[in-house]
């Protein structure tokens, strides 16, 4: 095992020297896509965990269906102070730790309260499943980093308008292919609105209209500027920031 926690051989996994070499230039501050950041072994590996995780993990919503790990917030608080699970922890937090941003920034959590990722939400994309335009709001460290198990799909941008109505044409689409890596921070976090939309196929797909386009694993795969979609898994890290030690102390009534 290397000191960023891969079991792979190195050729599968590609990470940059620093953050700097993987940014998409064409975003507001600050947004990041790394293609090969789990290789195809760790995604078995993570896929099969999810799957086979007890059934009273999962949430089904009307179209889709999550994990919250270690568990869900409550108030915006992380009531139980466990770790993450193992599978969850390696390879993907240790690799997150051991990219450094700039020379006097050591990773992207440096300046997180906790210094690390410690919740995980799990979400399933079915074909023709979406996710409304939201904020991620008050409750988390403004970095996000999601790995993306399975199947390609877009993220959509999105603007407020003047008046605080949602602009329905996105702005931006980031395309995600499977075992990549997108961080996104700083203004993107706080003054834009993500989505993804319910279609089964994501369509005109080129070099003007993906911002990502020269960061992707295969851009020449959607060179017919169509990806039909499969499920998708994604993998979302952040920094909780409030956290009760109380979970732990109330017993495992409490946990989930
Ligand atoms: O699945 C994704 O990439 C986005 C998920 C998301 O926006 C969220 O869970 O807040
Ligand atoms: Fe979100």
């Amino acid at each position: 095992m290397d000191p960023s926690g891969a079991f792979s051989s190195p050729l599968e996994v590609k990470l940059p020297s620093s953050l700097e070499a993987s940014r998409i230039q064409t975003l507001p501050p600050n947004a990041y896509y790394i293609s090969d950041f789990i290789s195809e072994e760790e995604e078995r590996i993570i896929l099969d965990k999810v799957e086979h995780a007890p059934k009273a993990r999962w949430r089904q919503l009307t179209h889709r269906r999550l994990q919250t790990w270690p568990s869900d917030l409550v108030k915006n608080t992380l009531l139980d102070a466990q770790p993450l699970p193992n599978w969850l922890e390696q390879p993907v937090v240790s690799r997150l730790l051991s990219i450094p941003v700039s020379d006097d920034e050591p990773h992207i959590f440096a300046s997180s309260p906790h210094g690390r990722p410690n919740h995980v939400l799990i979400n399933e994309y079915p074909p023709e499943t979406g996710i409304m335009p939201h904020k991620d709001g008050a409750a988390y460290h403004p970095v996000v980093c999601t790995v993306s198990l399975g199947s390609s799909l877009c993220l959509n941008l999105y603007k407020s308008k003047e008046d605080g109505a949602l602009d329905p044409e996105p702005v931006w689409r980031i395309l995600q292919e499977p075992r990549s890596l997108l961080i996104t921070t700083g203004e993107l976090y706080s003054d834009y609105l993500h989505g993804i939309e319910p279609i089964s196929e994501d369509a005109n797909l080129s070099e003007q209209t993906v911002a990502n386009w020269h960061l992707l694993r295969s851009s020449s795969s959607f060179e017919d500027g169509r990806n039909q979609r499969q499920t998708r898994i994604s993998l979302t890290y952040r920094d909780v920031l409030k956290v009760s030690k109380l979970g732990s102390k109330l017993g495992p009534l409490f946990k989930r």
